[in-house]
């Protein structure tokens, strides 16, 4: 008897049907949507099919770049989509408009380097924010900031899988308390490639995976820069948290001294 594999590999390997109408018989019907992108559209002039078409056979990428905050993300992800533009594919650049520290139209680096962007509520707004003529031109598309997308996972998967997109997707694996950031990690099973960057520890020099938060703020999303965080490595990771803690029952037995006093 044949295995699964087998004839899963026969299947996806069989030449393309002939046939539009041939959806559902026997073991093929998956043929028809795996030959789409190989099949020839003989009813135009170039026999190419549309823009849109053509985009869509090309297979999708998503390459996600993760890391503390200061390690580089976006920079990583500005080069990336610069060198795209440069090949000649059409580009477009995504932020979450919950940060407006440097504005709303710009991509911007903590060193200062910029990039014209859509700052979105959610990522689903994208396709209608561009138009449908727009979008279909886009080939790459560089998301920042990605741990504030709730809708990361499906934006990623359509654009990527069904829409032939190159996704370039940057943002925070962890917040303060090193817990996953968002949905950033959810995406992880669909990318091309993960990188995790590092920064450099703001108290010893060496590598830094993880992102401290200088106040008490407790909230999970706390827009800011270098005045509420700060790149560090494991052990003063650790160190940190306990002068954090400490700093907060000191200032809770002065608050409830206070209040004790009035
Ligand atoms: N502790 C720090 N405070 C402020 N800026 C920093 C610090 N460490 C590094 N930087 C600068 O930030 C740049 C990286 O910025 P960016 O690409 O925006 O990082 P990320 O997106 O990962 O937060 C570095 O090249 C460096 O110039
Ligand atoms: C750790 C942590 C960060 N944030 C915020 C702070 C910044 O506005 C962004 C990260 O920006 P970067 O480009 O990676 O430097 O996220 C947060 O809201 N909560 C956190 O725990
Ligand atoms: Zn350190």
């Amino acid at each position: 008897m044949r295995s699964i594999s087998s004839a899963m590999r026969s299947l996806l390997l069989s030449a393309p049907s002939a046939s539009p109408t041939s959806f559902l018989p026997r073991s093929t019907a998956l043929r028809p949507l795996l030959s789409l992108p190989f099949r020839p559209d003989l009813s135009r002039p170039n026999g190419r099919g549309s823009a849109m078409e053509a985009r869509e056979a090309q297979s999708g990428e998503i390459h996600v770049i993760v890391g503390p905050m200061f390690a580089g993300k976006t920079t990583a992800l500005l080069r990336r989509v610069q060198a795209e533009a440069g090949t000649g594919r059409t580009v477009a650049l995504i932020k979450s408009d919950k940060d407006n520290r440097y504005g709303l139209d710009s991509v911007v680096t903590h060193d200062g380097t910029k990039m014209a962007c859509w700052a979105l509520p959610e990522l689903s707004t994208f396709q209608d924010k561009l138009g449908r003529e727009a979008y279909d031109k886009v080939d790459v598309i560089g998301i920042d900031e990605a741990q504030f997308f709730d809708d990361l996972h499906d934006f990623c998967s359509k654009a990527a899988d069904h829409d032939g997109k190159i996704i370039v997707v940057a943002g925070l694996d962890g917040d303060y308390k090193r817990n996953k950031f968002g949905s950033v990690l959810d995406i992880i099973p669909l990318a091309n490639s993960v990188t995790k960057l590092t920064a450099r520890c703001e108290l010893c020099d060496r590598r830094a995976s993880f992102t401290l938060r200088k106040t008490q703020e407790t909230r999970t999303e706390l827009i800011g820069g270098a005045d509420v965080y700060m790149p560090v490595c494991r052990q003063h990771y650790l160190d940190g948290q306990i002068v954090i803690e400490a700093t907060r029952i000191v200032m809770d037995i002065e608050r409830s001294t206070e209040v004790a006093r009035c």
